[in-house]
């Protein structure tokens, strides 16, 4: 589970927010939504413990992550949290698979290929594992970056804008994928978009 109360986070004194509480069971999802500027990557990135807040307190697995050690943050984040980012971030040097399984490496555990395949299999992208990312098409990239938020088994899944750039029939493939994944291992799925396409998709929505 993920919790979240009284955030508050600026950039400048220009440029100050305060984020509504939000919650989230294991297996349950919740849909964040704004318009363009309110924030919502900036909260993705408070509650994946990127950002700290000036104020507030985020709750991860029922435990207050304030007041720890870079370190820990670091150790916490790797083994709790599964982030996809709006635009997946790889390491161009290495291949689908050791791309997956720096995941295993972050979070200090033993590399578990016969886990990436699984997913890849899964995910529908396992012809493509010996391959550099940069020769995927986008929503391959796109399902990469699920495999490798999921390699862990998180608490949390976070994903910022999994759905902006693809069409309707891609866009439902990721939200299925997503959810059906984050059910199995029974993960909390916390999404931030500002696609009304998912308003339909996601019964649990905070409105910034
Ligand atoms: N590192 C930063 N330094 C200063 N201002 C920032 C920084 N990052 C974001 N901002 C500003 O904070 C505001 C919120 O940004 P954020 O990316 O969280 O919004 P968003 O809702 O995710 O937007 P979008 O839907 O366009 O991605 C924007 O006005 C942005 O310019």
């Amino acid at each position: 589970m993920i919790s979240s109360t009284n955030l508050h986070f600026s950039y400048s004194p220009q440029k100050k927010f305060s984020f509504p509480d939000i919650h989230c069971n294991g297996r349950e999802t919740l849909l964040i939504l704004g318009q363009s500027g309110k924030g919502k990557t900036t909260l993705l990135h408070l509650l994946a413990l990127l950002l700290q807040p000036e104020s507030g307190q985020i709750l991860i697995a029922q435990k207050p992550v304030s007041g720890l050690s870079a370190e820990e943050v670091t150790r916490i984040r790797a083994k709790n949290i599964g982030i996809i980012y709006q635009k997946p971030h790889f390491v161009s040097s290495l291949s689908v698979l050791d791309n997956i399984l720096l995941s295993n490496y972050l979070a200090e555990q033993k590399e578990n290929v016969q886990k990436a395949r699984l997913l890849a299999e899964k995910l529908g992208f396992a012809e493509h594992l010996p391959k550099k990312t940069s020769r995927l098409s986008q929503g391959e990239q796109q399902r990469v970056s699920i495999a490798r938020a999921l390699m862990n088994e998180p608490n949390v899944i976070l994903a910022d804008e999994p759905t902006s750039s693809l069409d309707d029939n891609n866009t439902q493939k990721v939200i299925t994928l997503l959810k059906e994944q984050s059910a199995s291992i029974g993960a909390s799925l916390v999404v931030v978009t500002h696609d009304q396409r998912l308003k339909d998709e996601f019964p649990n929505q905070v409105h910034l």
